[in-house]
């Protein structure tokens, strides 16, 4: 084989193939040519089936496609026979037109069909005024149908996405979520009905009107169809690429509102770093991606629909000639004539030549942009979440005992770093346990894990002796209470933020668990009190604030089991202390796993559980733990790094809580 002839073969190959085909080559070795052969022809029939499986998913995307139609059968049923009779009226234009320019030109015909001429005309008015309203009702009645099912499809992945498991949103994210809701949505469900709609019309047009044709003139048809089958293969490749490149805009353009919703629900970040030009270019280089792909859309329709016009503009001309000749031969009349050359023009537009909209071209691409959307879409509808929420049992009298047994977990998105390896514990009902350990220990994991956001890769979760995994996880999470470090609140007033923990919560239930929550007194200072509108994500208030909502919150939903997550230096002492109260009375009668970071928290908690190197290094009593020499806790406590404020600072709060029963609650 000559040294080019290796060339192009190693080109043609996967590099670490080609690579060693040439390594070999110089050596001169058979077997190892040999096997590269056979891995290209592995290769090509990889890729043949993938090619297979890629056309059965875009057939079963068609499929899924027009089965959310379905629900609307009887309003699409409704709708095409009001295309039918708007069509046909609209097809029996060129034809009287034709007659009436016969009748016209030739004025010793009087009567025509034994009408009068006023008589006809008013006739045809009156059909036309009956094929207008056809074709109102009919774009209403798709129109409606087509809203139905953009709402339909939106509620429904909304919901699905809602279900998902928390190693799906660590993979996805938000911005790109919203807008597969909001644009993909609207794309798929115009696709289906509005396309359809106009699409019929001009498939009915394009049917009738070349049967009308040929009924006029057979010779001059056959004239006129010389045009039509190459427009049509420009028409299939120009929809084929037009699918292609709503893919892809649609994926940059979720890009650009992932960027967006980041960037500007965090916009306190953005300005304190003064990055707001940076941010601007950033998106800027995003849109003029959409930019790209929107021109490379626009040259493509440029020259097909340029290319179209003037084939049929030829075309046209190619049949004035030759239907003149006609004329002077008597082979036709001028209104026969008249009548083609306006069945032309018809047939022409319904074929997309002239027109962009309501073309059979147009509908084609349409459709293919509808189903390069959908097939994100559906992706996402179809998807089922790994851990489901409403099958399994109901525990009656839930009293709250927690058992890990040999837990093993690693995250999804993070397989080579396990957090757990072996991790064993065991809480009896109502103990308060506090969990310690280092940064990234996985304190915050164990919560995640109780809660069943994520499955165990192995061993067990038992609640009351039974299998977490066979337990109805709704319910389950309604059993549970979370109060996190940095509590989330959502944009609306604080009495829905309380009221989120509790379906229906009288407004005398939502008062006491403000009180306990020492909320109280600070949401009626407020000019609205509960009323009081608080921003997105709670910004209106203070870090304190927002925990003792969250907390009033998790008391009126009465858990049996409560997690909490410590806010560490976020809150300043005295605010510190109203919110160690506020816990202290949601704590009560129930078993709670507390990621402890205070030094007081720690001491008052029943038990406490030392995590390090993905399994309980030690647990006991805070004074057993502290006493052992040489001991995790004690080094923990010792180098003042449990995640929480300053030696000093927790000194500082240790006098306070001391003092808790002399709390003004009042204050704030
Ligand atoms: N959703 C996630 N996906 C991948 N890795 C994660 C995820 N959440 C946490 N981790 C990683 O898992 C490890 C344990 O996290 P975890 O939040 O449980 O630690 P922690 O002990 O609570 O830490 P801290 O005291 O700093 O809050 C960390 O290394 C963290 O980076």
């Amino acid at each position: 084989m000559s040294p080019l002839a290796s060339r192009s073969l190693g080109d043609r190959m996967p590099f670490s193939v080609s690579t060693i085909v040439r390594q070999q080559m110089n050596k001169g070795s058979k077997p190892v040519l040999e096997a590269a052969s056979k891995n290209i022809e592995k290769e090509a029939v990889e890729n043949a089936a993938k090619k297979e499986s890629k056309k059965k998913a875009e057939s079963k995307d068609i499929k899924q496609l027009f089965g959310l139609a379905k629900p609307e059968a009887k309003s699409i049923s409704a709708a095409i026979a009001l295309l039918v009779i708007s069509s046909a009226v609209t097809m029996s234009v060129p034809f009287s037109m034709g007659k009436i320019i016969d009748i016209v030109t030739h004025p010793e015909i009087k009567e025509y069909l034994g009408f009068t001429m006023p008589q006809f005309m008013g006739a045809l008015s009156a059909v036309f005024v009956l094929g207008a309203l056809a074709n109102s009702g009919r774009v209403l009645l798709f129109r409606l149908a087509g809203e139905r099912i953009i709402q339909r499809l939106r509620n429904d992945l909304y919901v699905n996405i809602l279900k998902q498991d928390m190693a799906f949103f660590d993979k996805n994210r938000t911005g790109e979520l919203i807008s597969r809701l909001s644009v993909d949505t609207a794309i798929v469900g115009k696709s289906i009905t509005g396309n359809v709609s106009d699409g019929l019309r001009a498939l009915a047009t394009a049917v009738v009107g070349s049967s009308m044709m040929l009924w006029v003139s057979p010779k001059l048809t056959a004239v006129m169809m010389i045009v039509v089958p190459p427009v049509s293969i420009f028409g299939i490749l120009y929809g084929r690429y037009v699918k292609t490149l709503s893919r892809q805009t649609q994926t940059a353009l979720s890009e650009i509102t992932k960027l967006g919703e980041e960037r500007i629900s965090s916009i306190r970040t953005v300005q304190a770093f003064a990055k707001e030009n940076i941010e601007g270019n950033r998106y800027w280089d995003k849109v003029m991606g959409v930019y790209d792909l929107a021109r490379k859309e626009a040259i493509a329709s440029a020259v097909f629909f340029g290319g179209a016009g003037l084939s049929g503009n030829l075309a046209v001309l190619a049949v004035l000639w030759y239907g003149g000749h006609m004329v002077m031969t008597n082979d036709i009349t001028i209104g026969q004539l008249a009548s083609f050359m306006l069945y032309t023009a018809y047939v022409g537009t319904s074929l997309g030549v002239k027109m962009k909209t309501n073309s059979l071209t147009s509908f084609y691409s349409e459709i293919m942009k509808g189903v390069g959307a959908a097939e994100r879409l559906f992706e996402l509808q179809n998807k089922q979440s790994a851990i489901q929420l409403e099958s399994g049992k109901i525990l009656d009298n839930l009293r709250g005992k927690i058992r890990f047994e040999n837990v093993f977990f690693t995250y999804p998105t993070r397989p080579h770093s396990p957090i757990f390896k072996d991790l064993s514990l065991d809480i009896q009902p109502g103990t308060v346990i506090a969990i310690v350990g280092s940064s990234g220990s996985g304190k915050s994991t164990i919560g995640s894990l109780l809660l069943r956001y994520y499955d165990t890769d192995k061993g067990s979760i038992y609640i009351d002796d039974e299998n977490l995994k066979d337990i109805n996880l709704h319910w389950w999470r309604e059993n549970v209470g979370v109060v996190s470090q940095e509590p989330v609140l959502f944009a609306g007033t604080i009495h829905d933020n309380i009221a989120y923990g509790k379906e229906n919560a009288t407004i005398d239930e939502i008062k006491e668990a403000a009180t306990k929550a020492n909320c109280a007194s600070f949401i009626e200072s407020f000019h609205d009190g509960y009323q009081t509108i608080v921003g997105e994500r709670g910004v209106s208030l203070s870090g304190g604030q927002k925990q003792r909502i969250a907390i009033a919150r998790a008391l009126l939903k009465n858990p049996s089991i409560l997690v909490l997550d410590e806010a560490t230096s976020a809150l300043d002492a005295e605010s510190e202390v109203l919110v160690q109260d506020a816990l202290n009375h949601l704590m009560q009668g129930r078993t709670v796993l507390t990621i402890a970071h205070r030094l007081s928290t720690i001491r008052s908690a029943n038990l406490v559980m030392c995590l390090e190197d993905g399994g309980v290094a030690e647990m006991g009593t805070y004074y057993d733990l502290l006493n052992k020499k040489d001991g995790v806790f004690r080094k923990l406590v010792e180098l003042q790094s449990l995640g929480g404020p300053s030696q000093q600072k927790k000194q500082h709060d240790n006098h306070h809580h001391n003092n808790n029963n002399n709390i003004d609650h009042s204050r704030n």
